[in-house]
């Protein structure tokens, strides 16, 4: 049997914030790849990087030095659109605090990266109906965010990031800000949404019951990964 395609690899990436008169070497040479149909935990000491690691693998941050590689496109040399286009089309992101549109229902917030991504109006309100019963939250679809709870909310975001099936979930804390059983409900649906669409994830966690659960850790420590 041929090996799952890599989806995402980080080659060398280097990353130094200056702070004041101090050189904060963040992330020193970080590579790893993933691979199709994984789901790997990121873990590490608060102000190890991950954040930092998770922002330039999403093309949300350039490196001082390395690439980053995408779906076997290395992205050097890249200007702002092609990276926003590939970012766009093969990433999909999950933070610690949701960022959903307050004005708009959790299925508009849904159906939006679709139509942005020209998906016409029908068809992106299908799949969002589709992607929120996954996360259980059908009847509240006409809902704007600020009348669902934390958890519900953050499924919402979820079902968001999936929207456009994205090859790759980068998820930064994603249960970061709930109560343990909220967290539970809203880990094991990311997890059988993940699953379900044999996408990549990469997920940053303080969780190590959570981590376990994922098929393995890299462990982020003094700039580099092990
Ligand atoms: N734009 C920036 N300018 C200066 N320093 C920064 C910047 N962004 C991050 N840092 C520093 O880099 C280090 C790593 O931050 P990062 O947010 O990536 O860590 P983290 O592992 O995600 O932490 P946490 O688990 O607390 O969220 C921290 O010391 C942080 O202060």
């Amino acid at each position: 049997m041929s090996e799952p395609a890599c989806l995402l690899s980080l080659r060398g990436i280097v990353r130094t914030f200056i702070q004041g008169d101090r050189r904060l070497e963040v992330l020193r040479g970080v590579s790893l790849d993933l691979h199709a149909g994984e789901i790997v935990a990121l873990v590490g000491q608060s102000g190890s990087g991950k954040s930092t690691l998770l922002h330039i693998a999403g093309l949300l941050e350039r490196p001082d030095d390395g690439d980053v590689v995408i779906d076997g496109r290395s992205v050097q040399g890249f200007g702002d659109a092609p990276r926003t286009a590939l970012r766009r089309k093969f990433l999909g992101f999950v933070y610690q605090y949701h960022h959903l549109l307050p004005e708009f229902s959790a299925l508009e917030n849904v159906m939006l990266p679709q139509m942005l991504n020209g998906l016409p109006r029908s068809q992106a309100r299908l799949r969002a109906m589709e992607l929120l019963s996954m996360v259980q939250l059908k009847d509240r679809a006409d809902h704007r965010p600020g009348r669902l709870s934390g958890g519900e909310q953050q499924r919402v975001a979820i079902a968001r990031a999936v929207a456009n099936a994205p090859r790759v979930l980068l998820a930064d804390e994603p249960t970061g800000n709930l109560d343990a059983g909220t967290s539970e409900t809203v880990f094991r649906q990311l997890l059988t949404l993940v699953r379900e669409t044999g996408m990549a994830a990469l997920i940053a966690t303080h969780n190590p019951e959570l981590a376990a659960r994922m098929d393995r850790t890299l462990r982020l420590r003094d700039g580099v990964l092990s």
